[in-house]
């Protein structure tokens, strides 16, 4: 395979994952609420001067919440397309299992938010 043929494969991977965000984001509410409350965070980690460790702790959540989000979004698009939206117990279960991951993801994210922001909440009312 030529250099620029490699490439180009490459460029379409990127496109086309660029797309699969792009409609996930125009049709799913649950990752525009996502998206809301992650420039919100960027916002205060800033205001709040957070350092380093803080900043990548708040960076991989981000991450994990908006990828795993995704992930459901092609699963519960999976599960349609095989059971043709009919009711199905299997269906289901598959996506029940695929909402928990989120579920557990962000709690996972909103537990480290409240670590990293509440002192410093705390501090600027009660100390300042
Ligand atoms: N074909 C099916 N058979 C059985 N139960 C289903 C089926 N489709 C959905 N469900 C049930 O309904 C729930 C919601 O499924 P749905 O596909 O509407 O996801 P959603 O509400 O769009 O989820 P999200 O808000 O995460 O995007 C599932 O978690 C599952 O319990």
């Amino acid at each position: 395979m030529a250099f620029h043929e490699g490439n180009n494969k490459f460029t379409k991977s990127v496109y086309h994952a660029v797309q699969g965000i792009i409609e996930t984001v125009k049709v799913e509410r649950n990752i525009k609420i996502h998206m809301i409350i992650t420039a919100l965070v960027i916002i205060a980690g800033f205001l709040f001067k957070i350092n380093l460790v803080e900043w990548l702790s708040i960076v991989i959540c981000i991450g994990l919440v908006i990828g795993m989000e995704l992930l459901n979004t092609s699963i519960e698009h999976t599960v349609d397309l095989a059971c043709q939206k009919e009711y199905h117990q299997l269906a289901k279960k598959a996506k029940d299992a695929s909402a928990g991951a989120v579920l557990v993801v962000a709690t996972m994210s909103v537990v480290i938010g409240m670590i990293i922001f509440i002192p410093k909440i705390w501090k600027l009312i009660f100390i300042n």
